[in-house]
């Protein structure tokens, strides 16, 4: 059985990243990327589905830490014999694919329990196992199509039922390192390096970069945390981010809500840009506005909203039925169908991401600036069709406020591209544009009834993502459109003190059930909050969201408050960088 959720740490190297346990269990591993299939699925079935445990035998008390600012993972478990440290890393900077993870004795003597059971295809193929040797070094070798997997370490389990066991003592002093290397298997094995080096470069460089940021932020902590989580989320070669490094779990236990977010979606990694620079790393937003520009090379029409790390389109959804999902969760699905939508807000996501690049200096020439322009003309041709909204709904598309906001966003930071830095563009024409969107806004989006704006221009009904509107500058954050529009997500989307998105019982996403509080969008709210001059209930609500986070600082999409559990993709990058914007807004009152 996988643990809940939020028992879980993240360990990456830039290229895919895995879920340990407290157990001491890699539940979840998709190696070489994170879109690639996973070897280790137990998450999202049971053991039968790869992982690889490296635990206590006997009962134990377990605490975790990261080690700084890094991304290495230090679980410290205590039984009535002894108490040993687990590190897990996946070594970076050296192209290879490497989870090394060193026991290390502490007092006293414990027991291990060691499991290794690699299911390569998503926990359905049995790997051809053989103990071999590597440079004079015995070593495990797991082969399945194109996968290898290779176990080194200084005692190797043994093969029973399918699966490789043993069980060891480790006392005070004593030192165990143990790694697993994927290869292509048409490759031979890998080299043997030492892991003492790979250790400390990765981690030096981790703290390097962390370090850049200033602990001169409200809640810091969480903030730095935030930020290395979504860098870790970042595939390193190409500047793709991951909105998760999960697929399918649950925003609703037993249900049908689950979701693979193994892509880079224009809207999330535009937002992380924006956090990511407004912390100060310009790097970032260089790499990930390259990868933007080319992946949507190519004819404006062909605009996808989200494409795969390396740029690629084929997001082809399917259910993998040999998985029973998270906590009886089904279907569980891998791609997603939700690439094929169209979803009008995108396109001003980007252009606020590249509107703070281009204020941050990152130097723009005419061949990155001429893409944006020719996406901007697009948009004009089709701004008044109907879509299926940020929150990506499988019901009908609809005229979504939040989509014809971001709309107007992105007219509007096209003209400031032309009036404050200068580019070339048909500017008499997007202010035009630009205004026309406006004020269709505030009649067609607008209830004067109740005083607030609407999910969409046929509902009275309200949607968290209307808490954009002060955030993007379409209102001022104290216009009484927007207070009343707070009051009425207050009184309509709060469930235990958190925001809901919409509510799911109007039918509008297509699904059957139900959903539980979505933390970005409760971070939004801080936000508006702020932004409407409401300080103190700005601080009261970032206090109860930052009591959230899990023991190493991690966030899911949705908080399950009732089960008090996180619910959703784990770690998600949605709710981490609206962590970091909500902070960032508190810091400037
Ligand atoms: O809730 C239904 C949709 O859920 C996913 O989308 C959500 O996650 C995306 C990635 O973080 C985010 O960009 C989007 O705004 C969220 O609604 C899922 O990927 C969709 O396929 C699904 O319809």
């Amino acid at each position: 059985m996988p643990l809940p959720i939020e028992d879980y740490a993240l360990v990456g190297d830039r290229h895919t990243a895995a879920l340990v346990g407290k157990d001491g269990s890699i539940d979840w591993l998709c190696l070489p990327r994170f879109d690639s299939p996973a070897c280790f699925a137990a998450l999202l079935g049971d053991e039968t589905n790869g992982r690889w445990l490296l635990g206590p035998r006997d009962e134990a008390r377990v605490t975790r830490r990261y080690v700084g600012r890094t991304s290495l993972l230090e679980t410290t478990f205590t039984t009535d014999t002894g108490s040993v440290t687990l590190l897990d890393v996946m070594p970076t900077g050296d192209g290879r694919a490497d989870v090394v993870r060193r026991v290390t004795g502490v007092s006293g003597t414990v027991r291990m329990r060691h499991e290794w059971i690699v299911r390569c295809d998503y926990g359905k193929v049995r790997p051809w196992v053989t103990r071999r040797r590597l440079a004079g070094v015995e070593v495990i070798v797991a082969v399945a199509g194109p996968d290898q997997l290779m176990l080194r370490g200084p005692r190797l389990p043994h093969a029973v039922d399918g699966r490789h066991q043993d069980e060891f003592d480790v006392s005070e002093g004593e030192q165990l390192t143990f790694a697993t290397t994927w290869h292509e298997s048409w490759r031979g094995l890998p080299e043997p390096i030492g892991w003492d080096e790979r250790i400390e470069a990765t981690r030096v460089e981790q703290e390097e970069w962390a370090s850049l940021c200033s602990d001169d932020l409200p809640y810091a902590d969480h903030v730095i945390r935030s930020l290395v989580t979504l860098r870790m989320m970042t595939l390193v070669e190409t500047g793709g981010i991951v909105a998760a490094p999960t697929t399918s779990l649950p925003e609703d236990f037993g249900g049908e809500r689950n979701w693979d977010y193994r892509y880079c979606w224009l809207r999330d990694a535009a937002l992380t840009l924006e956090s990511l620079l407004a912390a100060g790393f310009t790097e970032e937003a260089r790499e990930w506005r390259g990868w933007l520009l080319r992946a949507v090379a190519g004819d404006p029409g062909d605009l996808q909203i989200m494409y795969a790390v390396d740029g690629s389109r084929d997001l082809a959804e399917r259910t993998l039925d040999h998985l029973p999902g998270y906590a009886d969760s089904r279907p569980v699905r891998i791609g997603n169908g939700a690439a094929g939508q169209r979803q009008a807000d995108v396109l001003g996501e980007v252009m606020v991401a590249l509107d703070e690049a281009r204020a941050a200096g990152i130097h723009e020439d005419r061949h990155t600036w001429s893409l944006q322009r020719a996406l901007v003309e697009e948009l004009a041709e089709h701004w008044q069709e109907p879509d299926h909204g940020l929150w990506e709904i499988r019901g009908p598309q609809r005229h979504f406020t939040h989509s014809r906001v971001m709309v107007w966003v992105a007219f509007d930071r096209a003209v400031r591209a032309v009036e404050v830095h200068g580019h070339e563009g048909p500017v008499e024409r997007w202010r035009e544009l630009r205004d026309q969107v406006r004020e269709e806004v505030l009649e067609k989006g607008f209830d004067p009834a109740r005083g607030t704006f609407t999910q969409h221009y046929d509902t009275t009904e309200v949607d968290a993502s209307l808490l954009m509107i002060p955030l993007v500058g379409f209102l001022p954050g104290d216009d009484e459109r927007v207070l009343g529009t707070i009051r009425a997500i207050e009184e309509d989307l709060v469930r235990d003190g958190f925001l809901l998105r919409y509510r799911t019982e109007t039918g509008v996403d297509g699904l059957a059930g139900d959903e539980h509080p979505f933390l970005a969008c409760s971070f939004w709210m801080v936000s508006a909050y702020a932004a409407a001059g409401r300080t103190d209930d700005a601080h009261a609500l970032m206090t109860r969201l930052c009591e959230l986070p899990n023991d190493v600082g991690l966030l899911a999409e949705e908080y399950d408050v009732a089960g008090q559990r996180m619910a959703g993709n784990f770690p998600q990058a949605f709710s981490h960088l609206a962590l970091v914007q909500a902070a960032l807004r508190l810091h400037q009152l």
